[in-house]
């Protein structure tokens, strides 16, 4: 038993250094080192083939100082092995096998450990609970004196960046919120959710893509109200308002806009992807309400890793809704968070639901979407809209920015989840010589031959787009041949760079329907090189 749940790391650190070791903390880590042994030693191995010699650095003098204390290689297994009990609750996974822990240092022979752990997101809503746990765990072996934890956040690079405009290229996650009328609470939300994501530590920014009825300008009140051209690069600066970067149709200094579909949309790209957004870990797309041209093309100029729907409780609001979230399903875009806006209010101590009750919960098990969240009637948030401080900011203590944080917190969930899956979705296992591909939501994998990949591409290379005549041949592609790199493209495809410099865009739908290897050949290692 660890005699130490105090919320302050150094402190808990404190009192296991005044104490002798008692036994029982002793054995209960020599029977942790039992259970993790196999699963460490797996991921050690990993480790050292991976990143180990650029990231852990070992102190040379202490190594021959510490020979008779213990090896180097000893105490870097013991303090992984330690590590190695804390799991991402996102992932599964244990926080040396995800890569996490970096600059590994270790005095054996002053008893001192220092390293850093480094998140993929620095609105992780468990980093306090890494570094508390990081400090109990190491500091409990019982030849460490002092440990030091630094924290950091190495955000995820971009899912499909080198197609992108560089304005978009630094840009971790894009977040839609969409809702499917107008008058819904669409931009409270996407506004709050913004501030509180960058409350969280994240940086953030705020796409307004609202052409004829742009919310930002009268939500936010930045002090430089107009967004700047850059004559050089004819970029756009965004404006800014408490750390959050903004770029709205309301800034560009024109008024509302009178204009018909198709040039909307071209206004409404051309802001976004001349915008220079610089190093993101979330934009949020408030977009323009419904669900017809201007929203789909939008969608499909921007890789959106997620999209969150806002909704009223009415029942009729339901179709629109559902509307919204098959959009999103045919661009793969997951929803991942319904937010049912003005659902009750409170009065004489009762609560009344003036607009019934059910939608949202409906739109969540009907169409699978794992998280919803209410927002009730309140005049503050309305106030806060008007004013130009958003009520995450205004009152970050009270109910309305409490739910908020609620839905902060999926959101960065799922943007890391949705991350994690599809960039391993599609790879090459070297060692059976096949394409490994994980069916989106399920256990279940297949293998290809890389061959009849690479012959199964559709592209204007291969087939003519006018005939449908195959122009790439068979025996055009040798039998051997082994993708260089495999790089996930949004959600819905991965790029497959080819020892002949050819990028064959691959859509999973396309991967599905491709004949599937049987029996996988085991290869000697010198063939699987
Ligand atoms: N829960 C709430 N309680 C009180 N007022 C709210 C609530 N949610 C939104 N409002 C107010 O309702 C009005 C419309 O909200 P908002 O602009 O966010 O909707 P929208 O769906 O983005 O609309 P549009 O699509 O027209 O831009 C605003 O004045 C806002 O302050």
């Amino acid at each position: 038993m660890l005699l130490h749940t105090p919320s302050s790391p150094c402190l808990s650190l404190n009192i296991i250094k005044a104490q002798s070791k008692p036994d029982n903390v002793l054995l209960l880590s020599a029977f942790k080192s039992l259970v993790y042994n196999q699963r460490i030693d797996r991921s050690l191995s990993l480790l050292r083939g991976n990143f180990i010699p650029s990231s852990f650095t070992r102190n040379a003098a202490s190594t021959e100082a510490g020979a008779s204390v213990m090896s180097t290689e000893t105490a870097e297994t013991d303090v992984l092995k330690a590590l190695s009990q804390i799991i991402d609750p996102d992932f599964g996974t244990d926080i040396v096998s995800c890569g996490f822990v970096k600059d590994l240092q270790i005095d054996e022979a002053l008893g001192e450990v220092s390293f850093r752990l480094e998140l993929t997101t620095p609105a992780c809503p468990v980093k306090d609970m890494f570094e508390q746990r990081a400090n109990e765990e190491v500091a409990a072996l019982p030849w460490v004196k002092n440990v030091k934890v630094t924290m950091s956040a190495q955000p995820a690079k971009p899912i499909y960046a080198g197609e992108l405009p560089p304005g978009l290229q630094r840009i971790s996650s894009i977040v839609a919120v969409s809702s499917c009328k107008g008058g819904v609470g669409k931009s409270t939300v996407a506004v709050n959710l913004a501030y509180t994501l960058a409350g969280m530590g994240a940086r953030v920014g705020i796409f307004d893509a609202d052409v004829y009825g742009p919310s930002l300008p009268t939500m936010v009140s930045p002090e430089n109200r107009l967004l700047e051209m850059n004559p050089e690069t004819r970029t756009i600066l965004p404006t800014e308002y408490l750390g959050v970067k903004l770029v709205s149709f309301g800034f560009a200094g024109q008024g509302r806009a009178i204009m018909r579909g198709p040039m909307v949309s071209g206004v409404i790209s051309q802001l976004l992807t001349t915008a220079e957004w610089g190093e993101l870990d979330y934009l949020i797309i408030d977009m323009p309400p419904g669900t017809g041209d201007i929203q789909l093309t939008l969608c499909q100029v921007v890789p959106l890793t997620a999209a969150v729907i806002v909704t009223t409780p009415q029942k009729l609001a339901f179709i629109d809704v559902a509307k919204g979230v098959r959009m999103f399903s045919k661009l793969k875009v997951p929803c991942v968070a319904v937010v049912e806006n003005m659902c009750h209010f409170d009065a004489d101590g009762k609560r009344y639901y003036p607009f019934g009750r059910g939608s949202g919960s409906q739109v969540v098990q009907q169409f699978g979407i794992p998280h919803l969240f209410d927002l009730p009637i309140r005049p503050t948030l309305s106030a806060s809209g008007d004013s130009g401080i958003p009520e995450a900011v205004a009152d970050p203590q009270g109910e309305v920015a409490k739910t908020f944080q609620d839905l902060g917190v999926c959101v960065v969930q799922q943007c890391a989840k949705i991350r994690q899956q599809v960039s391993t979705a599609v790879t090459y296992d070297r060692t059976i010589r096949a394409i490994r591909v994980k069916v989106p939501d399920s256990d279940e994998e297949f293998l290809l031959h890389p061959a009849t990949v690479r012959r199964n591409d559709r592209s204007a290379q291969s087939v003519d787009e006018w005939t449908g005549e195959q122009k790439l041949q068979y025996a055009d592609i040798p039998e051997d041949i082994q993708p260089e790199e495999i790089k996930p493209m949004g959600n819905y495809a991965v790029t497959i760079t080819w020892p002949d410099g050819f990028n064959q865009i691959a859509p999973y739908d396309q991967l599905q329907m491709m004949e599937r290897l049987v029996d996988v050949p085991e290869l000697s290692p010198a063939q699987a090189v």
